[in-house]
């Protein structure tokens, strides 16, 4: 049986997307799309030569009768709209970072799908399918170095568009390393502090770049990320953790080494797409395997989007407050374990 999937939103990661689900991944077909630059929709179609239609907005393709389930890879505050409109409809979605843009917008979500009374909803934390970080989780779940006691993590984009915020360095950035610590570590946030270095010259009017995240857990762990989108130099994500024994990091991603000219060379990749291309790949071909063969999705789950969307909160309180802030977290439903 082959899938049929609705995608809204055909911006950089939708093709991406709309790409890996037609070209690499099996038993999914993409039979719908949608944007609010209608255009873009049309245009996409006809760039992956897709036997799909072109729907005016999300409610009607989530609608659709022959959309089975619905990818989401709109821009973020526009996705918990769309996340209630398929819970509505009774269909599984697959949601891109963040679930939504507060963490009163994620609550409603788990509400609805808890009232629905099925599990539909995914998140696009791929890093959790992303071969390092699971070597990572691995050895800290097999007491290859002991209790971890810090983690140091560095996320840097070479630049960002002039739309990117301030808070988008929590929303859209941080977010994946407030998703990914947690649980690699196998803990709770309990507060967060945010520090402002001094300024780089090449972030635009208005942006504070680069931030620091001070995050410490339930048992004790200080976890540090660097947080820099103007870094100029490329697309590089560090993450290295300290404990009682040992130390485990990140590895470099691969790519070739040349001696020449006296020197010794690796090149460092430029942009996000290149980084998890295969962690992407399987998380996507998760998400269509459980649809088929258990029903519901099985990854990244909505109540781990409120997580998300709880700390980052926290962390924008913590931008203007300069002050550690709380991390506030509800007891997780039964429905969620
Ligand atoms: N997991 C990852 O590594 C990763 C990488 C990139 C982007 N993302 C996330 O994916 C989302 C999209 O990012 P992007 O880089 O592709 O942005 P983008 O701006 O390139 O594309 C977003 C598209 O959504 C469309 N859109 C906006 N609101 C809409 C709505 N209500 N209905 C239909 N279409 C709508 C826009 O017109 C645009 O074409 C963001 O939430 C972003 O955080 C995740
Ligand atoms: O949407 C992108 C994407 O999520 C990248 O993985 C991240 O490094 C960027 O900062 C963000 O803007």
């Amino acid at each position: 049986m082959v899938l049929k999937i609705g995608v809204i939103g055909t911006g950089a990661i939708g093709r991406e997307h709309i790409d890996r689900l037609t070209n690499t991944i099996a038993g999914a077909k993409i039979v719908a799309v949608t944007d609010v630059n209608q255009v873009a929709a049309q245009d996409t179609i006809e760039m992956y030569g897709l036997d799909a239609v072109v729907y005016p907005d999300d409610h009607r393709l989530i609608a659709a009768d022959n959309v089975d389930a619905v990818v989401i890879t709109s821009w973020g505050p526009a996705h918990e709209e769309s996340v209630l409109a398929a819970i509505a409809a009774g269909k599984a979605v697959f949601c891109e970072k963040p679930l939504a843009a507060t963490a009163a917008g994620a609550k409603r979500i788990v509400t609805a799908e808890m009232a629905s009374g099925t599990k539909l909803v995914q998140v696009g934390f791929m890093r959790r399918y992303d071969a390092g970080y699971l070597g990572l989780k691995e050895a800290i779940a097999n007491h290859a170095i002991g209790a971890p006691l810090m983690v140091h993590c560095a996320h840097r984009n070479p630049t960002v568009d002039e739309r990117y915020s301030t808070e988008m360095a929590i929303s859209d950035t941080l977010i994946h390393e407030i998703d990914v610590l947690h649980w690699l570590i196998a803990d709770d946030y309990q507060s967060v502090r945010i520090d402002f270095p001094r300024n780089t010259k090449q972030a635009r009017e208005g942006l504070r770049d680069p931030q620091i995240a001070t995050l410490k857990t339930k048992n004790g762990v200080i976890i540090t990320v660097e947080i820099f989108v103007n870094c100029q130099y490329g697309y590089d994500i560090q993450c290295e953790i300290v404990g009682e024994d040992g130390i485990v990091k990140l590895p470099e991603f691969s790519n070739i080494i040349t001696r020449k000219s006296g020197q010794l060379r690796q090149s460092i990749l430029a942009d996000w797409k290149d980084r998890f291309t295969r962690a992407y790949d399987v998380e996507l071909q998760a998400f269509i395997d459980a649809l088929k063969t258990k029903g519901e999705p099985t990854g990244p789950s909505a109540w781990d989007g409120y997580i998300a969307a709880v700390t980052a909160d926290a962390c924008i309180a913590a931008q203007t407050s300069g002050q550690e802030e709380k991390i506030d977290l509800e007891e997780m439903p039964a429905f969620y374990r």
